[in-house]
Order: structure tokens, then sequence, then C-alpha cells
């Protein structure tokens, strides 16, 4: 079995002592609050986002250049298995403020390689039907846990498609599969009601398949629909159009996928847990870079934050999320009744805001996340319960009853998610702990040290503010 963990690049991006990497050995102790926030950061780019660039240009017709991405675990994963499969991708310098640009060079696709997906669902689940375009065998595997991640679609749609696979019948990693170098396309049924991405996939490649592509998803749910939008929008940017005539059921004509230029947003659900900060603590917290416009369903937080009684104003690029005097300065959070279907990446955040409101909550439409990077519904509920939470799980999601809260180890699951979910209940409960602070390097390296900063008291106003990113304070140290 493959198992890596991830490991910032030799290059260090940050002039900025205040954002020294932090990868302790033991547990991290959940910095508390102390005070009103007053904050404002910029957020690394998105993961959704960076590894579809990365993949579609190393589809396209010629050379990209992905400004500011995101360099985590799940992105160094993706650009690896593009190498392995031929792609060239070069770190060059850029004006992003955490880490270089990525310069794709497309290669003829080649086989005869093993790829490690980690943990990531954008690897395990993009990957493959690339692999089906390049001419020889390919062996996929993963985290211990990654081999849990539903994968039955992937494989039954690549044997749909005419791809040898071979695997233990399990429908999950490991398997391996023979690419003849081309997929003829045509008809494809897909059922998607485990993950988005299983659609995402298809469609990502489709245009070069020799006839295109008709995908049609056959399951009863279908979660994250903005992340099909963002595919979708992808694609167009580069030429392909992607028609949909019935619900549920996309077109790709056969063409050229061009290469570009291209800026990656600040990841929008990474910025959840320091927004929901602001209503923890009180005050506010400001992100730089919000994207006017966008296909990410982070941008939904300024509506859902706004449900527990926050609210949020936009000056030229910054969100503020303002949490009055927050839970620790005595307001209410309230209680929430959602169908967060589209966006499930966000539950574990909302979730922790949840059981620290004055009411009961329930979160529904995320069966899904069961088949997360871990059972989401499982470890949220079992981590609350564990410091004197009252959380139920239901068939699709998660019903909350806020209670007094203790200090107590929280465990991550080797879940980003959890593990920033658990320094969200830090914020305001004594003692939490949370068990492999490091997990976050999946989509977001640099959380303990933002965290941190975030919480720091500002000696003379009693506040904090952090302003590390903007006017150019991190400039790449790439010569
Ligand atoms: O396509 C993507 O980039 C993603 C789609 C969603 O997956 P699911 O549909 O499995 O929830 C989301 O939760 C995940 O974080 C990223
Ligand atoms: C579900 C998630 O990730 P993945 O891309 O691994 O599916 C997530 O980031 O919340």
């Amino acid at each position: 079995m493959l198992v890596s963990r991830y490991s910032k690049p030799e290059f260090n991006p940050y002039e900025n002592d205040d954002l020294v990497l932090e990868t302790p050995d033991g547990p991290w102790r959940a910095p508390r609050a102390e005070g009103p926030l007053s904050a404002r950061l910029g957020i690394p780019g998105s993961k959704s986002l960076t590894n579809r660039e990365l993949v579609l240009s190393a589809l396209a017709d010629g050379p990209s250049l992905l400004r500011a991405p995101l360099h985590s675990r799940d992105t160094a994963l993706m650009a690896e298995a593009l190498r392995e499969l031929g792609t060239l991708i070069e770190e060059v310098p850029g004006e992003g403020a955490f880490g270089p640009d990525w310069r794709v060079t497309p290669q003829e696709l080649t086989g005869g390689s093993s790829i490690d997906c980690g943990l990531a669902g954008t690897v395990m689940r993009f990957v493959p039907p690339v692999a089906a375009l390049a001419l020889g065998p390919v062996a996929f595997d993963g985290d211990p846990h990654a081999r849990k991640r539903p994968m039955r679609a992937t494989i039954d749609a690549l044997r749909a498609l005419g791809v040898d696979v071979t695997d233990d019948g399990r429908g999950t990693l490991p398997f391996s599969m023979y690419g003849m170098g081309t997929v003829a396309g045509g008809e494809l049924e897909v059922d998607a009601s485990e993950s988005s991405q299983f659609v995402s996939a298809f469609l990502l490649v489709a245009a070069r398949f020799e006839n295109g592509l008709t995908l049609r998803h056959t399951g009863a749910v279908l979660p994250s629909l903005p992340h099909i939008e963002m595919t979708i929008a992808t694609l167009a940017a580069r030429g392909v159009e992607v028609s949909s005539e019935a619900s549920g059921t996309w077109q790709v004509s056969p063409g050229p996928i061009a290469g570009r230029e291209v800026d990656i947003e600040p990841d929008l659900s990474n910025a959840a847990p320091f927004l929901a900060a602001a209503l923890v603590a009180g005050g506010t917290v400001t992100i730089e870079g919000w994207p006017e416009r966008t296909t990410q369903v982070g941008a939904q937080l300024e509506r859902l934050l706004g449900l527990f009684g926050a609210s949020a104003r936009r000056e030229g690029t910054d969100l503020t999320i303002d949490g009055g005097l927050g839970v620790l300065g005595g307001s209410s959070l309230a209680g929430i009744d959602l169908d967060l279907s589209e966006g499930g990446e966000l539950a574990p955040a909302l979730v922790a805001l949840a059981a620290l409101a004055d009411g009961p909550s329930r979160i529904t439409g995320i069966g899904h996340l069961r088949g997360h990077e871990t059972d989401r519904l499982a470890a949220l509920a079992a981590e609350l319960g564990a410091l004197g939470g009252a959380v139920t799980e239901l068939d699709d999601g998660l019903a909350i009853e806020p209670r007094p809260l203790h200090g107590g180890l929280w465990h991550s699951y080797g879940d980003h998610r959890m593990a920033t979910a658990g320094a969200i209940i830090g914020l305001a409960v004594d003692d939490v702990e949370i068990e492999d602070i490091g997990t976050t390097a999946k989509t977001l390296p640099e959380f303990p040290a933002l965290w941190r900063n975030l919480v720091r008291p500002q000696a003379a106003a009693g506040t904090v503010s952090i302003d590390p990113f903007s006017s150019g304070a991190l400039g790449l140290g790439l010569g």
C-alpha cells in the first residue's frame, strides 16, 4: 500500500515568521479565544479549482500557467499523479503569497506507473479517466482510509467505456487498469449519489474521447451540485461546452481543450473555520481576495453564517463576517435547520457552530459524508459526544443538541475538516487538544499558523488583528 505524508516543497514561500509551518509530534492544544477578533487574512488557493486546472492543463492542446495554485498534500498528489502519466509540471515564481505558480506542459500520456491518491477524492476520482487515455497499465492506491472511500462508480464507468480494470470486487482502491491510449466514449451511465466527483471526473476528460460523451446520472440523489457547475465552468473557460438537455444528463462534444493562464481563487471552503471564529469569539474576521463571482460553494458562507446570526459585508474584494459579541461575549447563536446537500464540505465547521448554539439544529442532505475522508457523521457525533455534546446521526445528516462542553482529546481521523472543526470548539472550550493537526496539510498546511495568528491578542487594543498577507508582506523566496 502506498502511504505518503505531505511535506512542503524545499522552497520557503514565506518571508513572514508568523507563518512557519507547525508540525507538532503530539496533540495540538487548540488556542482559546481571549477576546473579540479583528482579524484580516488571505487564504491559499482552492483545492477544487487547482486540481481541476491541473487535470485540464494535462489534457490541453498547449501549455498552461496556474497562478497562485494551492500547495497542499492533495494538490501535490495530483501534480505527482499527472507527472507519473508523463505531464511536465514545473514550479515558476509568481505573485501568490502561498507558493510558486505552476507551468504545465502537456505531453503524450503514458502508462506503466503507480498513482498514490493519498486520501484525495479528486485524485482517486479524476485521474483514472485521464489514465484511460494513456497507453499501458496504471495502478491506483492510497492511504488506509482511502481504501474505504467509494470507487465503484469509477470502476464500473471505466469498464463500460471498454477499459480493462482489475480490482478485488469491493468497489474501492486499490485497483489497476490498462489504458488503451484512446477511448471511444459515447453513452455512459454513472451513479453519482455517493459523490459528485464521479460526474466531474468524466466530464473533465470527455472532450478527449473520440465521440465525446453523453453522461447520465442514475442515482436517487446528486450531492454537491456547485462542484459540477465548477467543472462545467472550468471547461467552458478552455473552450469546451457542456450542454445539459435534462437534469442529471450532460453532453460533451469531442474537441480540443485549450491551454490557458488562470488565476486560482482562494479556497472559500477553507475560509469557513476562520469566518466561523467570529461567531464564537465575537468581533470581525475579514477574508481578502473574496471573488465577486465564483462557482465555489464556500460563497454560500455569507448566507449560511447569517442563519446563525452573523452579519456579512462586502467591500471590494474583502468579505467581513461580524459575529457581534460572539458566544464568548454572551450573544446567542441560533440553532439551524438546513439541507446542506449542495455544500457537504462545509458541514464540519457548521456542525461545530451548531454545537455552540442556543437551540437544537438539524443538518440534512449529507448522507454522502459517510464516504468522505472519514465517516464524518459518525466522527462528529463521536467527538462532540466525548466532550459532553449530544449529536445524533440521522439517515442523511445530524441532529445537534447544544450542551455544556468540556475539554478533551479531539480525534481527527486523518480528516482536515475534522481537525479544523475541533479548533472551532477549542476557541470556546478550555483544554481541547487536537490529535494530528498536521492532517490539515491535506488542503491547508498553513492552518495551525494562521489559526494561532487569528486568536493572538493584540496587546494595545485587546483585540486580535492579523494582516500577514496584504500589501505584499509575503514575497516568494525564489530567486
Ligand atoms: O469536485 C470537487 O472538487 C469536490 C466535490 C465534493 O465532493 P462530494 O460530492 O463527494 O461531496 C466536495 O465535497 C469535495 O471536497 C471536493
Ligand atoms: C470531501 C473532501 O475532500 P475530497 O476532495 O478528498 O473528497 C473535503 O475536502 O471536504
